[in-house]
């Protein structure tokens, strides 16, 4: 009790710059702690939405940790800069998207950082949580010295919790502080300490900008082992859910599920960064690149597939496609970098009415919104399911069938979550499994993985 009272007056105020998906839990947490925070993000609409105490993230024990802190007023939201006069810390949590040859986009972090040094008191703490590439700590020392504010001390505190279980990750994972001065990392553990519980390691500013990338990129790289050894399995004929099942009995062997792809505002960026940092020092790094590649040609392999098998079948007239779930992965409402969107975008491209249902987010990528599962499905010639969300996990095919209304169903499972059932009446495809018509194997051939953006 006694320490909490020093850490206090120490970080008696703090402004947390960024108020997302990251930004927003830290800022409550820490004000929960009992320090006063000011949660400064240039998004007015949002910051007046968390004013009333509405977040529109979907994340378990956030609404009730953001109601409890507005009502104590430890935190206030706010769009104006002023606000975060006198504070003793800042954390930044702003966007670190990538440009579209994978290179990082450091704009919103320059305009946090300069914020940050016009407001944070002398010989303050700027802690950095947003993703950064190597060789970021000499670009931010520069900022500092352009805002004439060397006397900051500066640490990165990569954040590594896990969208659908961030208040639970955020608190409870490995904290990782990199910081180049003994000063710096601890002010910043002492910071941190006020609302995390997991464990604390130090390390160098640039051991930490690796050690993030490397993470995301190493899930990146196993998921793409995955997705390929799946591609394999269907053209062999095998069922590539039972492999993955029976190849991690072994005791070292651990295959991740395959999918429609990989996305989300993380993983199909982190990899590139660290991708672009070797190959600036001259080094080529093949498999990171191939990873993004295969994981990117996802949607458009299994579109194409779908399509061909419509073509085969004979669908004639004007073709309806259903597709359940938007979002890039389960249990989440976040849309960003979702492979449906390359995937509705296929099937809008060749002139199909999309009509798009996901239970946890609005977004339809243009296709058509329907208010129920039942809305979506009813006269549809081919059914995609893409997402596997909670809501979705009872569905049955003898449903899905009969809601369609066709007798020649193309059920797509991008999840593997129907792959038990009877596929009476329909006709199946489903990732990792073999693929229904031999004639669509020649598909490879005609469509080799190539460039960046997964575009052929
Ligand atoms: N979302 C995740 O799961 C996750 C996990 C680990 C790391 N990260 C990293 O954390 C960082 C933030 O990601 P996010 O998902 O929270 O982003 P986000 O888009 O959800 O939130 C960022 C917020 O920053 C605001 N903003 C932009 N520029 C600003 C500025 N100059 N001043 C003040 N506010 C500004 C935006 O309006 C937005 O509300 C990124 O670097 C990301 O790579 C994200
Ligand atoms: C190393 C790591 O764990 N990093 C996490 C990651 O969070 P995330 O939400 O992006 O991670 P995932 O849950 O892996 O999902 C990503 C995509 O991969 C698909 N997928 C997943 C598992 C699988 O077996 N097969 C798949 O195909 C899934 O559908 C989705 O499209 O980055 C955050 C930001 O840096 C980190 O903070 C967070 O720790």
């Amino acid at each position: 009790m006694h320490v909490n009272v020093v850490w206090q007056l120490r970080f008696r105020r703090v402004g947390v710059i960024g108020q997302g998906y990251i930004g927003l839990p830290i800022a409550v947490l820490l004000a929960n702690s009992g320090v006063e925070v000011v949660g400064y993000d240039v998004d007015r609409s949002l910051v007046e939405e968390l004013r009333k105490g509405i977040t529109r993230l979907n994340e378990r024990d956030l609404k009730d940790l953001l109601k409890k802190a507005i009502s104590t007023g430890k935190y206030r939201p706010s769009y104006k800069k002023e606000d975060l006069m006198g504070i003793d810390a800042a954390i930044i949590a702003v966007p670190t998207p990538k440009f579209s040859d994978g290179n990082p986009d450091l704009s919103f972090l320059e305009d946090a950082i300069r914020t940050a040094a016009r407001y944070v008191g002398k010989n303050g703490l700027i802690v950095v949580e947003s993703t950064l590439p190597p060789g970021s700590s000499g670009m931010i020392m520069n900022w500092l010295k352009q805002e004439e504010r060397s006397d900051l001390m500066i640490a990165y505190c990569p954040e590594r919790a896990l969208p659908g279980r961030l208040i639970e990750e955020i608190t409870g994972n490995t904290r990782i502080i990199g910081a180049d001065s003994l000063e710096a990392a601890r002010a910043a553990e002492d910071l941190y300490r006020l609302f995390i519980r997991g464990d604390i390691v130090h390390t160098s500013f640039r051991t930490a900008e690796v050690v993030k990338l490397v993470e995301n990129a190493y899930r990146d790289v196993n998921i793409a082992f995955s997705n390929e050894v799946a591609r394999i399995c269907e053209l062999l004929g095998v069922d590539f859910w039972e492999v993955m099942e029976l190849a991690n009995r072994h005791p070292r062997v651990n295959l991740l599920r395959a999918g429609l792809g990989v996305g989300g505002p993380c993983l199909t960026k982190d990899p590139l960064f660290l991708y672009h940092a070797g190959r600036k020092l001259g080094y080529e790094p093949l498999m990171i690149f191939e990873a993004r590649n295969v994981n990117d040609s996802g949607p458009y392999r299994y579109a194409r597939i779908v399509h061909e098998v419509m073509d085969l079948v004979g669908c004639n007239g004007r073709r309806r496609i259903a597709v359940l779930g938007v979002t890039y992965k389960e249990g989440v409402s976040d849309t960003r970098e979702s492979p449906s969107e390359k995937f509705i975008k296929f099937f809008l491209e060749k002139g199909y009415d999309v009509v798009v249902y996901d239970p946890r987010s609005d977004e339809t990528f243009g296709g058509a919104r329907a208010g129920s599962i039942e809305e979506a499905i009813s006269g549809s010639d081919c059914v995609a399911l893409l997402v596997g969300h909670p809501e979705f996990r009872d569905l049955e095919i003898s449903r899905i069938r009969s809601l369609s209304g066709k007798d020649n169903l193309i059920l797509f499972d991008a999840t593997g979550i129907l792959r038990h059932q009877d596929k009476k009446g329909v006709i199946y495809i489903g990732v990792g499994l073999p693929i229904p018509y031999p004639a669509i194997k020649r598909m490879e051939k005609i469509y080799p993985h190539k460039g960046l953006s997964g575009e052929v």
